[in-house]
């Protein structure tokens, strides 16, 4: 559980498509709906649900959990808490992160990842609006708003029956989709300085002047870890400046972050290889259940996996 540090805001200068996200934004925080936050890795869905969490002005803190970095009994007491002797080792009665965020927003990252049991515990808790402790019956009312985030296809998820489709409706009581990088490269002149302030800040430098031609080195790249992988480059690429202004000379090779060879061709067979990867892990690596999901004949699927390199099986 974390309690949010300092506001690293969302940096955007306003255009579409972050400007439709930012209204919505708007219209929904208020509203104390479930939101869902959608979108590709490192694109800024955490900030998303910090920026709503503060202009939904609820009095309670922003409480995040990342429902992949823990063991399912540790979440389940991290998520919902305990009374003391529950379990070996509960020597003490704990609050647990639903709790904690009374009054305000519990933030569940990586939602795609909850295992059967906690997505189970966790409808119930927004279905009843109360909060189980292991080893009691009693349940508490609680008053929290709840946002998750995902890159995971939760839908293929639920039709394979790896994620329960009840708990995604309720999730998505909005859904906010988060734009790749990609589709913000009008942005990079307003992001570039900023950015490079913000990996300054990171590695405690002062920040550098900037030479000319060093937002067009950046938005001639593409960005497949988005604006991680971003922040990361331009951190890098202060490493290596030495404190000279900051110029594409500076900057790590592409290769990289370099547009795949085949563009769109290959941009396909990549996002095929992801959805089938996917899917299977989703199936418990059922290759009659993954084609089901997938709309397809089982030969194809075999067929497809072949030339897109997937291995079928359950890896090591
Ligand atoms: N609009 C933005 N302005 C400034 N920094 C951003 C923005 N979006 C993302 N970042 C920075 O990029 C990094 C990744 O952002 P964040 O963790 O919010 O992405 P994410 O979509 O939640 O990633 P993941 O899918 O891996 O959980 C963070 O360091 C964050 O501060």
């Amino acid at each position: 559980m974390r309690n949010a540090p300092p506001e690293p805001e969302l940096l955007t200068d306003g255009s579409e498509p972050m400007g439709a996200l930012l209204r919505e934004l708007d219209l929904v925080a208020p509203s104390g709906l479930t939101v869902l936050v959608r979108g590709p890795t490192g694109c800024g869905k955490e900030l998303v649900v910090r920026e709503l969490h503060r202009r939904s002005r609820r009095p309670g803190p922003l409480v995040a959990v990342n429902c992949a970095a823990l063991a399912e009994g540790t979440l389940e007491s991290e998520l919902f808490g305990h009374v003391r002797g529950a379990f070996t080792g509960a020597v003490r009665e704990r609050r647990g992160a639903v709790a904690s965020a009374e009054g305000g927003t519990l933030f569940l990252d990586e939602v795609g990842d909850l295992t059967p049991r906690v997505q189970c515990m966790l409808l119930r808790v927004l279905q009843e609006r109360e909060v189980p402790r292991v080893g009691s019956d009693r349940g508490a009312r609680i008053d929290v708003r709840f946002a998750a985030a995902t890159n995971r296809p939760l839908e293929p998820m639920a039709r394979a029956g790896a994620f329960r489709e009840d708990l995604l409706f309720r999730l998505q009581g909005t859904v906010i989709r988060v734009p790749p990088l990609e589709q913000r490269r009008h942005e990079f002149p307003y992001l570039v300085p900023r950015l490079v302030i913000r990996a300054a800040q990171n590695l405690g430098r002062p920040a550098p002047a900037l030479e000319r031609g060093l937002t067009e080195a950046l938005a001639s790249r593409s960005w497949p870890g988005n604006l991680r992988q971003f922040l990361h480059v331009l951190e890098q690429g202060l490493l290596h400046s030495g404190g000279e202004p900051l110029g594409p000379r500076h900057l790590v090779p592409a290769e990289t972050g370099a547009p795949p060879s085949g563009g769109w061709t290959e941009a396909t067979r990549a996002f095929q290889r992801t959805l089938l990867e996917e899917t299977l892990a989703a199936c418990g690596y059922r290759a009659a259940q993954a084609a089901k999901v997938l709309g397809m004949a089982r030969p194809s699927l075999y067929a497809t996996a072949r030339r897109l390199g997937v291995n079928l099986k359950r890896p090591d």
